[in-house]
């Protein structure tokens, strides 16, 4: 099973725009247009069906809001510091 990080691991591995809360890292992701979020909504869930890692998403009509931890581990791990990157890519 994946290590869980120290605060201090988040931190320097997380993406800049990434912050953590608790046991989650969190990003808001802010558009124009609420169909805009949708959209990115769907290319978030095609990489986290993939990847069988899946966030916590939610929608707002000038936001979207995305949250990772890793829930078998019980935390934050490298694979959601490597998720929260690849979410970045698609923005
Ligand atoms: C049974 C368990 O839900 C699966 O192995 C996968 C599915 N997607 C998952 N997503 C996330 N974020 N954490 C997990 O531990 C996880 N586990």
């Amino acid at each position: 099973m994946a290590e869980i990080l120290s605060d201090d691991e988040i931190s320097e591995n997380a993406p800049a725009e990434w912050q953590q809360d608790g046991d989650e890292i969190v990003r808001v992701y802010e558009f124009e247009e609420y169909l805009d979020g949708v959209a990115f909504v769907t290319e978030v869930a095609e990489i986290a069906d993939e990847e069988f890692h899946h966030p916590e998403i939610q929608v707002r009509f000038d936001e979207v809001e995305v949250r990772l931890t890793s829930h078998e581990a019980g935390g934050v791990t490298d694979q959601d510091i490597e998720m929260a990157g690849r979410f970045d890519d698609v923005r």
